[in-house]
């Protein structure tokens, strides 16, 4: 509902989204930032090792596969402040993440995805029009995920969707 009351405050209850509104969006990102905080979609990353790799301990073979960045844990450390586990788009009011070393959504390094612009402004224009339109709800509580190649809900969905324009 918060994001609804900002669309409608930049917005209105019909106009497009010009390029300059995107910006003003300010709660819509950091709804959009905290959801893919607790939900990557790809909550981890995976590089492949070209040559033998010698760390303190043992070494990683060339040729082997690993996971570089588990979100799973990074997500949801305490640098986030408290209840790093809870929903808190205000988070990204208060607090400045967007260099978080700890946030890696989009991936990190050179083969950092190279959509994370336009995925953005995707999100918040399709979030813009469909939010304008349709209340959504959900419940959580039931809600298991399965930390794979993707995120995926393993419980399935509990959302409803109704027009506000009945
Ligand atoms: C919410 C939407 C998206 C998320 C969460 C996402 C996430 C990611 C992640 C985690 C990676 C791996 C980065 C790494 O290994 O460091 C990646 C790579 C990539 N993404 Fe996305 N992505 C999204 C949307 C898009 C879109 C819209 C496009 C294209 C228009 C795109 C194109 C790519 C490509 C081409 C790569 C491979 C880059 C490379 O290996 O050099 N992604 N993305």
């Amino acid at each position: 509902e918060k994001v609804y009351e900002e669309l409608l405050e930049i917005l209105g209850t019909d106009r497009d989204v010009e390029k300059d509104d995107i910006n003003k969006l300010v709660y819509t990102n950091a709804v959009i930032m905290e959801s893919l905080r607790l939900f990557p979609s790809v909550p981890s990353l995976f590089r492949t090792v070209e040559t033998d790799v010698k760390l303190k301990n043992y070494t990683m073979p060339a040729g082997s596969y690993c996971v570089i960045f588990p979100m799973a844990a990074t997500h949801l450390d305490p640098t986030w402040g408290p209840e790093p586990d809870k929903f808190r788009p205000e988070r990204w009011l208060h607090g400045d993440f967007r260099n978080s070393k700890e946030y890696a959504p989009f991936g990190l390094g050179k083969r950092a995805c190279i959509g994370r612009t336009y995925a953005m402004i995707s999100m918040k224009v399709t979030l813009s029009h469909f939010l304008r339109h349709y209340r959504v709800k959900a419940d959580m509580s039931h809600l298991k995920l399965n930390f794979d190649f993707l995120l995926k809900p393993i419980s399935g969905h509990d959302i409803s969707i109704e027009s506000r324009r009945k």
